[in-house]
């Protein structure tokens, strides 16, 4: 599926010259507001007073570091009259994004076109309030870390005939497989369905879901969503295809949440002894639950494949491109698992503690490629301040997370891959950046965390993963908020074999 892409040719001329005037309103509008002793933090300023700065698409998390060396850690831009922050260093994410989590833990969902594309539904994009602490409150109950231990044996199970099947590439692509892992575990856990393929059906829905909003999480793209009106341009008019594809989002958001659900209550009338997430929900005090309920429940069960679909297999994917990579790591960490655990045996979670070096293989993954390089927009619900820089009620804050993992400062060699920087730390999952920041941090972060840990353990034990070329690791990723890589060559065989 396309992702949401908007080019900016095919805006007509009249709305370009609309959007202009308004934008330059905006503008001016906005330059007014701001107290007159603080300014903005620094930035590129764009076109005088229409604030309309260009902003990089492609691997932006690259730009913003460049930007960086010339502005500062915070940088701020406009866009048609929307404010735009892009955090570099952690020390500022942490005052911005933690410390003031209150006032900055919107996200920036609130427009005419987000009402159609009915992101309130999901967790990870509706707006900050009582809707957002209702979802995160019955995602908590059953992804924290209590609730995550549960579904370690379904992990168990999915990561060892992911391994059965590796070897065969004939038969799916290795990414495919990865793919399939990573969503599978949730289908199970969540529904106690399984998935075959992830090209059609619930599988192909939880895709669409990410490709759809691939640029969406971009700081600065979604700004077109300022200009009054797109929402009521019928489908004919030019520019009208904006409103059809966020209704296109709405109506993926309602099949990728209808289709499984239906199945699963269909599961449940025909198998006595059907168990998953969803089953235990319903079941519990059901004269109790009201329609809203179910709503959250079921957006719950699509949210969490969804956010799995890419995240999970992202990571799963850097992994076995680091390995290729760096062989000598590879080896490394299969001569503890050798010494620790003996030859041929597959770890389990008991073992974790006892295998420093693959702790640090598996955090050396999230901080070296993170699956969301620029996370996910937050927004502040009133102005704020850092240092001495104001920060308008409304602005759209992203982290740049690939900058805090490269930060020379504190990573030597940070393009690099190096377990060994992880070594003798203490090794607290709060730490790991890759799932970002204060009240909207992931809410999935326990059980991706398991799930990435066993699988790269599991694999280090039983298979030699083969070498790739050695150029440009940036070549090998995708380009988007949702980060991957593009696909994934290497020969994957049994130990046993050498
Ligand atoms: C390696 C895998 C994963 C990574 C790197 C990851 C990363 C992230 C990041 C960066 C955010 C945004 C945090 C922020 O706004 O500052 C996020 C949000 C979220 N994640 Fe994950 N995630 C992963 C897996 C998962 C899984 C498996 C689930 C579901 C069980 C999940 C559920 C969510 C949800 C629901 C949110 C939105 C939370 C909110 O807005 O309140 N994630 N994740």
């Amino acid at each position: 599926m396309e992702t949401l892409h908007i080019p900016s040719t095919f805006f007509p001329s009249t709305l370009i010259t609309n959007a202009l005037i308004f934008s330059a309103i905006l503008g001016f509008l906005s330059y007014a507001r701001r107290p007159a002793q603080l300014s903005y933090p620094p930035g590129p300023k764009g076109y005088w007073l229409l604030g309309l700065v260009k902003v990089p698409l492609i691997k932006p998390w690259l730009t913003y570091v460049e930007w960086g060396k010339k502005y500062g850690d915070v940088i701020h831009f406009t866009r048609f009259g929307r404010h735009y922050v892009v955090i570099n260093s952690l020390e500022a994410a942490n005052e911005i994004l933690e410390r003031q989590a209150r006032l900055t833990s919107d996200r920036p969902t609130r427009s005419k076109l987000d009402q159609i594309a009915d992101f309130r539904r999901i967790l990870a994009t509706v707006p900050y309030g009582d809707r957002w602490r209702a979802s995160r409150k019955i995602f908590h109950q059953n992804f924290r870390a209590e609730a995550s231990v549960e579904y370690r044996p379904i992990e168990v199970k999915h990561v060892h005939r992911f391994l059965d099947g590796i070897a065969d590439s004939s038969e799916m692509p290795l990414k495919d497989r990865i793919a399939i892992l990573s969503q599978i575990v949730m289908f199970d856990s969540v529904y106690g369905l399984e998935i075959t393929t992830n090209k059609e059906g619930m599988s192909q829905h939880a895709r669409d879901i990410i490709d759809l909003n691939d640029l969406l999480f971009l700081p600065g793209w979604d700004a077109f969503k300022a200009i009054p009106f797109l929402d009521l341009l019928p489908s004919w008019f030019p520019g009208g295809h904006i409103r059809a594809a966020h209704e296109m989002v709405g109506e993926t958001f309602r099949a990728a949440a209808e289709g499984p659900w239906g199945q699963t209550m269909d599961a449940m009338k025909s198998d006595e002894n059907h168990s998953s997430i969803m089953a235990k929900l319903v079941s519990e005090n059901p004269e109790n639950k009201s329609s809203e309920d179910i709503e959250l429940i079921k957006n719950m069960g699509m949210q969490a494949v969804a956010a799995a679909a890419d995240t999970t297999m992202s990571a799963i994917c850097t992994f076995f491109l680091a390995m290729s990579l760096y062989p000598d790591i590879q080896l490394k960490a299969q001569q503890e698992l050798d010494t620790v655990l003996g030859r041929g045996k597959t770890p389990t979670f008991d073992d974790r503690s006892s295998l420093p070096y693959i702790e640090a293989v598996y955090r050396e993954v999230m901080r070296w490629h993170p699956a969301l390089p620029v996370g996910l927009p937050h927004g502040s619900i009133e102005d704020i301040y850092y240092k001495n820089y104001y920060i308008p009620k409304g602005t759209t804050i992203s982290a740049n997370i690939w900058a805090m993992t490269h930060d020379e400062s504190k990573f030597d060699k940070p393009d690099q891959f190096i377990p060994e920087r992880h070594l003798n730390k203490k090794n607290d999952i709060h730490s790991i950046l890759a799932f970002g920041f204060g009240r909207r941090v992931c809410a999935g972060k326990y059980m991706a965390d398991d799930m990435t840990w066993l699988t790269i353990a599991s694999t280090l034990a039983t298979k030699n993963i083969s070498s790739l070329p050695n150029k440009n690791v940036e070549d090998y990723f995708s380009n988007g908020g949702f980060c991957s890589t593009k696909s994934l060559d290497c020969k994957v065989t049994p130990r046993s074999e050498l």
